[in-house]
This record gives structure tokens, C-alpha cells and sequence, in this order.
């Protein structure tokens, strides 16, 4: 083959690559690419299908691509899409935990054996945590969702990442769930993200948490029981039953090695159980209007029911787009109709990628307002549930996560300036965009790399004008900033002396 015949000319339609926080995988090569003046585009064909390649940082619609990294053309006639039947109840688990601590083994190990039985395809190590399919949809790579069976339901699970720089994934991952699996590492006993990933969970929501302590196969019995106490004590501190949570000793590794069974594939047997038996199927509500939270091409689950051919609105950070939904699939599957609960993905009409992006929602037309203004009650975490030692003043500063979005906002007290680690209150927030929030959502709030606190939406306020708005905006003049420091500075003495009574009282 001449050099000249390893490239095909077609019109591909080609966009550059900007968002990098979800695939940190390919950031370095787009650096290296940039300093040789070529760009990452995300390259789409006539069929849909998308992958990535480099290219002349300019813009070009045609592009010459590679035969070898073109994706196959078949000359069969495309199988016909395999149909999702509903005959079981469908619930959504995911792992969580440190890192490390084999979440990824493990969920490849729970398809592995349910495969034996025919309730579940094999996802390999690899296939999981390199989702090459993800990466070429330019999808999220950090929470991987598979789907499997037990005889008595139908599952979908995420599989969180367990690094502390990829919390905002795992909070994403985390909302789609109607229970988790707490993966702990025998050897390790919990650890930081022990801890916070169950306080998230406990935030989120989610009630019912079932526990594998895994690498049992290096770990002696005096070990495993340490690491268990420690663990039920751990959960009880946060508000879990730690005293009666099922706890599953095992190793993921072992199940997925095929040795000794009784540590490897029985455990996943047992385990899969106890998570039939201890996380309930929630109770869908199909009374309210659909409101898919977007996660990149994914939807996590929603409220209401969506049909093919449905009109929709996508509405967040500020922006609102008309659309139809053409398709609907989940796990790769055809949907007619998605129900409250289902992890699915939408075909939409008119959207462009770059329209999209996750923290927005897929709604029905006219059934909620985006605000940028609610009020909410609010408990500040102490240190000892994960959160920091210091008191919030009014008027600071946070990240709000919800569902699937995070957004900077502005907390004002309702009748008092200063917030007690421990202490709830009533406050207003006001966020730098309007966003998909309905009343009664629940939410968390975080600085740089702590939770704070965690909220429940009491109302849902007016839009702020544009005036107020700008002056939202703008922030404060030097003057006023200099009187607000000054009280800023008295308000926090206060704190600190009333943290140390606090400290003394306990002591
Ligand atoms: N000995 C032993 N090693 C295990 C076991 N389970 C997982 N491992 C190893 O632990 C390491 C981490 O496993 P992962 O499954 O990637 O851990 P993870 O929790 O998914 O990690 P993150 O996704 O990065 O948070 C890998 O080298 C695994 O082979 C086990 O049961 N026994």
C-alpha cells in the first residue's frame, strides 16, 4: 500500500476539544500536540459515530484522516438494535471508597460471576476503568456505568473514581444511586475517602449501603477484624447504622483470578445477595413532569416518564434550547419510553455537542423555571462528620452541587451572621447563573477541597433582574469590602472563642 493510499478523503465534521476536567488522560497529549501547533478535535462521520484525532489548530470541516484510525465501514446491512425488556425491577447501585481499594476489580468481578449464569456480560478490568468507548465519545472516563442481572432485578451501576481530585465525579456518579457498595481495603481499614464518600452519600441521600472489605487474600483475620470495627464505628459517627450494616468479607481480585472461591467468587455470590436483599427498590414517582439532570451524553436518573418523539426544553447555566428527543437507549439498548430511575442517554434533535453540557436538564416544556435564587436550610458539618472546624459567616462564598451540576453561589443568613460547625440555619442563596433546581432538591455545599455542608431547598425565588443581577455580579465597591472585612475579622473572634469554649466544655 503506497503512503498516499493509507488516507481516505470524506467530510467529517471536526470540533476542537476544550473541556479536558473529564478526560485527564489526554490532556498531556494535547499539550505536546498545542506546542506543535495541533489541536484534539472530536471528529464525527456521516454515521454518527465520533473519535478523537489531531489537527492544524485552524478549524476544517474536511478533514484527511487516517484509514487506520477512520472507524470501520461495514458493507453488512447494521444489526437491528437489541430492545431493553422491562421484567425485572431496576435499581441503581455503584462502588465507592478510597482509592485503590479495588472498586473497579470488584465490579468487573460481580459482571464476571453473574456471566456464569448468564444475568450479565463480562466487563474486564480494562474495558472499565479505559472505557475506550467513553473516550472516543468524549464522555466522562472517571465514573464508568455497567449494567447487570441478579435473578430477582435488574442493575445499573457506577463505578466512582476513589481519587480526592475526582470528588465532583464521584458526587455526579453518586446521585444516580439508590444504594452503594462501600469497598474498603481489609489492609487499609477506611481512610480519608472512606470517610468522605459516605459522608457525600449520606448527603445525597443515599440510606441503604452495603460493605465488601476486600483484599482478604492478603490480609490476616486480626486485620479484617480491625479494619470492620473501625469501619462500623465510622458509619455510625456519620449517621449510618454501623452496627447493622451488612458487611462482606472477600477478595475481587480472587473472583476475578478464579482462585480460592471461597474468599473470590462466593463472596460476590454473598454479596450480591445482601444487595438484593438490603437495598430496597425505591419507590418511582411517574406523577411529575420529566427532569433528566444531564451527565455529559448520559442522563442520570430522573422523575416522570420520557417517550421518543417528546418535546423538550434544556435549560441551565443560564441557557434554554427546544428539542425532540428521537432516541432513547440505555446500557446501548432501545427504549421506548424511559421511567424515573432509568440511567439513560437521549437523542436529541437540533443539538449541537458543544450546547450540552452536564449540570444542565432535560425537562418538559414549561415545567420548571431556571433560578438563580432559593432559599434553603442548611447544616454546617463539624469536623468530626468530615467538615472544617470554622464558622461560616454570612455572605461567604461556595460551590453548590446538585444532581449533576456545580455552580459558585453567595450564602446569606436569614437572621444571623454567623453559622456553628454542627449548627443549621435558614439562608438564602444566590448563584452566578440561573440553574435547574426544583424545591426539595437536596444539595452540598464545598470549598476547594472540603465539604461544608449540606442543604435541602425550602423555596424557589424570582430570578434576580437584570440590574441586580449586574450588580450581583460586579460584587461589592473597596469601601464596602473594607467595612465587611472589619466585621468579618470581629465576627470570626467570635467564633474562635465560642469553638474553643466548645472544645473545652467536650474536653
Ligand atoms: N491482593 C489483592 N489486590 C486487589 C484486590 N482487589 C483489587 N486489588 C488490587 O488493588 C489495586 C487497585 O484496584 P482498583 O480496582 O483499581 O481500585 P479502585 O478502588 O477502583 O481505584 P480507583 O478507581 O483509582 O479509586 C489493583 O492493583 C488491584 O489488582 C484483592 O482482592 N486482593
Amino acid at each position: 500500500m503506497t503512503e498516499s493510499s493509507a488516507y481516505t478523503k470524506r467530510k467529517y465534521v471536526a470540533q476542537e476539544v476544550e473541556d479536558f476536567d473529564n478526560l485527564p488522560e489526554i490532556k498531556n497529549i494535547a499539550k505536546v500536540l498545542k506546542g506543535r501547533g495541533r489541536n484534539l478535535h472530536f471528529v464525527q462521520n456521516e454515521k454518527g459515530e465520533q473519535f478523537l484525532a489531531s489537527m492544524p489548530t485552524k478549524f476544517r470541516k474536511h478533514v484527511w484522516v487516517r484509514r487506520a484510525t477512520a472507524p470501520p465501514v461495514s458493507r453488512k446491512a447494521p444489526k437491528a438494535k437489541e430492545v431493553y425488556k422491562r421484567s425485572k425491577d431496576h435499581c441503581n447501585v455503584g462502588t465507592i471508597g478510597h482509592v485503590d481499594h479495588g472498586k473497579t476489580t470488584l465490579t468487573a468481578a460481580i459482571t464476571k460471576v453473574l456471566a456464569e449464569k448468564k444475568l450479565s456480560k463480562v466487563k474486564t478490568y480494562d474495558e472499565i476503568d479505559n472505557a475506550p468507548e467513553e473516550k472516543k465519545r468524549g464522555i466522562t472516563i472517571n465514573s464508568a456505568h455497567v449494567e447487570y442481572s441478579t435473578e430477582n432485578r435488574h442493575y445499573g451501576h457506577t463505578d466512582c473514581p476513589g481519587h480526592a481530585d475526582y470528588i465532583k465525579n464521584m458526587i455526579t456518579g453518586a446521585c444516580q444511586m439508590d444504594g452503594a457498595i462501600l469497598v474498603v481495603a481489609a489492609t487499609d481499614g477506611p481512610m480519608p475517602q472512606t470517610r468522605e464518600h459516605l459522608t457525600l452519600a449520606k448527603q445525597i441521600g443515599i440510606e441503604h449501603v452495603v460493605v465488601y472489605l476486600n483484599k482478604a487474600d492478603v490480609a490476616d483475620p486480626e486485620m479484617v477484624e480491625l479494619a470492620e470495627l473501625e469501619l462500623r464505628e465510622l458509619m455510625t459517627s456519620i449517621g449510618y447504622n454501623g452496627d447493622e450494616v451488612k458487611v462482606i468479607v472477600g477478595s475481587a481480585l480472587c473472583a476475578l483470578e478464579d482462585k480460592f472461591p471461597e474468599l473470590g467468587k462466593d463472596s460476590i455470590v454473598k454479596l450480591m445477595q445482601t444487595v438484593d436483599e438490603f437495598i430496597p427498590t425505591p419507590k418511582r414517582s411517574f406523577d411529575f413532569p420529566f427532569f433528566l439532570p444531564i451527565e455529559h451524553v448520559y442522563s442520570i436518573p430522573g422523575r416522570g416518564t420520557v417517550v421518543t418523539g417528546s418535546e423538550a426544553e434544556i435549560v441551565g447555566y443560564n441557557k434554554y434550547y427546544k428539542t425532540i428527543i428521537q432516541d432513547i437507549e440505555m446500557f446501548k439498548k432501545s427504549l421506548e419510553e424511559a421511567h424515573p430511575g432509568d440511567n439513560c442517554g437521549a437523542l436529541l434533535k437540533n443539538i449541537k455537542r458543544d450546547d450540552v453540557r452536564r449540570g444542565m436538564a432535560l425537562i418538559k416544556p414549561g415545567s420548571l423555571v431556571p433560578t438563580d435564587v432559593i432559599k434553603a436550610q442548611v447544616y454546617l458539618l463539624d469536623g468530626k462528620e468530615g467538615g472544617r472546624k470554622k464558622a461560616m459567616i454570612t455572605e461567604s462564598q461556595g460551590i453548590i452541587f446538585c444532581r449533576t451540576f456545580d455552580c459558585n453561589a453567595r450564602l446569606d443568613f436569614d437572621s444571623r451572621e454567623l453559622l456553628m460547625p454542627g449548627e443549621d440555619c435558614s439562608m438564602t442563596i444566590r448563584f452566578i447563573k440561573p440553574m435547574a433546581i426544583d424545591k426539595g432538591s437536596r444539595f452540598t455545599i464545598r470549598d476547594g477541597a472540603v465539604t461544608l455542608g449540606t442543604g435541602v431547598v425550602t423555596e424557589i425565588e424570582q430570578p434576580m433582574g437584570p440590574k441586580e443581577r449586574e450588580a450581583f455580579l460586579r460584587g461589592k465597591t473597596k469601601k464596602q469590602k473594607e467595612a465587611q472585612q472589619a466585621r468579618l475579622n470581629e465576627l470570626e473572634e467570635i467564633a474562635r472563642k465560642k469553638i474553643a469554649e466548645k472544645e473545652l466544655e467536650e474536653a
